[in-house]
């Protein structure tokens, strides 16, 4: 094995402690062409934890079938939602501003903050190294995922342990927990809802909330996202005072033919029409920034659907992107992880 040598990193006085913060979110393209949407669509669909079906089985149907015809139709949507200004898709652009925002909260803590994508770029390897060319030697990471999953979070923290096997001098390091009803977040959400509302010419007859999906099966084998979904849910119709009628929980995003988590958010809402609701929002309380789940299949596809299915209007709750009530809470879950290390 050979450990990687840094002489940047190496040229740090060693010792004092310095800590810094490492923000993950899942990776997006590159670029909006087909050939990088198939690099990143390769990376994540070749992730174990993300599809868990034997390689020998699951590898040749990625490269012969999926990788061969789903590029060209996300490409498409990623087109639809990308930021042109920054010439990035906007995940990105919140990741990084998200990033940028709590750099500016914690920056006279002396504690410097870095962001990583756990598919593509920037990788968690570069990001540690740059917070260990700014002297750190003890990290926080949080993944930007409200709600565990093995699919997300711990992928993440996988990809953040393979980066410190390769290192000779590590960083301590530390992963934060995931939030699902961390009273911030859960105010934020809840806040969201109410400005949302607010802007709009009458109340929606529904709000809807929408998670990304899982498979049931992994569910089953003892993930908790879906058990992390409903305590989110709880504490929101709490904070909103509404009930599981009046804010219902489903789940978008399934990918391939097997069950995942329901009720699947499209049939749901497109048969709302159907029992006289013709107005919706919907909330994505599990992204924590805008992206092509949220801005296209929402914004634009089941628009689209509930539309044609005899619906008059479907707004988004925007997510909370770069809200300050979202930095207050990167802030809280950064400043208790980092509990006992400043000024240590
Ligand atoms: C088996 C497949 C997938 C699992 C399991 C999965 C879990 C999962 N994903 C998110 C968050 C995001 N997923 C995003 C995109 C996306 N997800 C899958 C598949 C699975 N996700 C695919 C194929 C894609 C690509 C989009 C497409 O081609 O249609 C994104 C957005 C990325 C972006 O660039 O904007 C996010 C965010 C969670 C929280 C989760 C576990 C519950
Ligand atoms: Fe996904
Ligand atoms: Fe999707």
């Amino acid at each position: 094995m050979r450990y990687l040598f840094d002489p940047a990193s190496a040229a740090q006085p060693y010792g004092h402690g310095k800590c810094g913060v490492l923000l993950v979110n899942l990776g997006t393209p590159d670029a909006a062409s087909v050939e990088s949407v198939r690099r990143y669509l390769g990376e994540f669909l070749s992730d174990t934890r993300v599809i868990e079906t034997s390689k020998l089985i699951w590898q040749p149907i990625l490269r012969g079938i999926v990788l061969r015809t789903r590029p060209a139709k996300s490409l498409e949507a990623y087109r639809r939602i990308w930021n042109e200004d920054r010439d990035e898709s906007p995940l990105r652009t919140y990741t990084r501003a998200q990033a940028e925002l709590l750099s500016a909260r914690l920056a006279a803590d002396g504690v410097p903050v870095a962001w990583a994508m756990r598919y593509g770029a920037p990788s968690l390897g570069d990001a540690i190294a740059t917070l260990m060319r700014q002297g750190c030697e003890r990290i926080v990471s949080i993944p930007l995922y409200p709600q565990y999953s093995a699919t997300t979070t711990a992928t993440a923290n996988d990809q953040a342990f393979r980066a410190l096997m390769r290192l000779r001098r590590q960083p301590a390091f530390r992963t934060a927990p995931s939030f699902p009803d961390d009273p911030l977040y859960i105010r934020a959400l809840a806040d969201s809802v109410r400005d949302h509302v607010a802007t709009l010419p009458t109340r929606p007859d529904l709000i809807v909330a929408s998670f990304h999906g899982l498979p049931v099966q992994y569910v089953k084998a003892g993930d908790p996202y879906d058990a992390e979904c409903r305590r989110t849910m709880v504490a929101l119709r709490a904070a909103l005072s509404l009930d599981e009628a009046q804010l219902p929980l489903t789940f978008q995003s399934r990918f391939g033919p097997t069950k995942w988590l329901q009720p699947y958010t499209a049939p749901f809402v497109e048969a709302l029409p159907k029992r006289g609701i013709r107005s919706v929002s919907v909330i994505m309380p599990g992204f924590l920034a805008d992206c092509i789940e949220t801005l296209d299949e929402i914004g634009n596809e089941l628009r689209h659907a509930f539309v044609a299915a005899g619906g008059e209007q479907l707004s988004l709750v925007p997510c909370l992107n770069d809200q300050p009530a979202l930095i207050d809470l990167l802030e809280a879950l950064a400043r208790r992880e980092l509990g006992g290390w400043l000024g240590a």
